[in-house]
């Protein structure tokens, strides 16, 4: 776990995120354009956010061996909205899961409750997770590595090592969410 200044090489991929996150959000598909369900296409990161200085100052590697991986969680309120994770090496699903008004309970994954819903994400080695607003604030994710739980597209995923850099920033004050989320 690193904070304050970050290695070199942590600045160069915060700068190739900000990139990335900038190409997707104003290049590709400018936000605004209408989405092929007809809606508009959210941004990714709003400008505050994209632009502050420094954009990451606090990072954390882990190294998943076959069979771990972490509980379902929101990240600390003591980071800033705006968390990245670059997944490496062995593929595996993040799961997202709603905070259950009122409570911080795990909601468990059933078939047949319409009413619980389980986002899975397919991270292949070089996905970039960006997390911001509802997504950091008012979904957790989890990996659960356990024998049958990475499954995708009917096949469970071949588990090995897996790395992940996630890079936040420290509030500098208390600071409670501004969730001005926009549909
Ligand atoms: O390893 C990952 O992909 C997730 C890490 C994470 O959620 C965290 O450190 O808070
Ligand atoms: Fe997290």
């Amino acid at each position: 776990m690193r904070f304050g200044d970050l290695p070199a090489w942590a600045i160069e991929l915060s700068s190739s995120i900000r990139d990335a996150v900038f190409l997707e959000d104003h290049v590709s598909e400018p936000i605004n354009s209408v989405t092929s369900n007809g809606g508009t296409k959210p941004c990714i990161l709003p400008s505050n956010l994209l632009w502050r200085e420094p954009l990451f100052d606090q990072l954390i590697v882990n190294v998943y061996h076959p069979g771990e991986g972490i509980c379902a969680h929101v990240d600390l309120m003591r980071f800033e909205d705006g968390i990245g994770i670059l997944s490496l090496e062995s593929s595996c699903v993040m799961h997202f899961t709603r905070v259950e008004e009122g409570g911080s309970d795990i909601v468990e994954h059933h078939e047949n409750h319409p009413l619980t819903i389980k986002v899975p994400v397919l991270l292949t080695a070089g996905s970039l997770v960006i997390m911001s607003r509802e997504a950091r604030y008012l979904w957790k994710h989890e990996i659960n590595r356990k024998p049958g739980f990475q499954m995708w597209e009917g096949q469970e995923l071949m588990q090995e090592r897996r790395i992940s850099i996630t890079l936040r920033k420290l509030c500098q004050f208390f600071c409670l969410p501004a969730l001005n989320v926009e549909h």
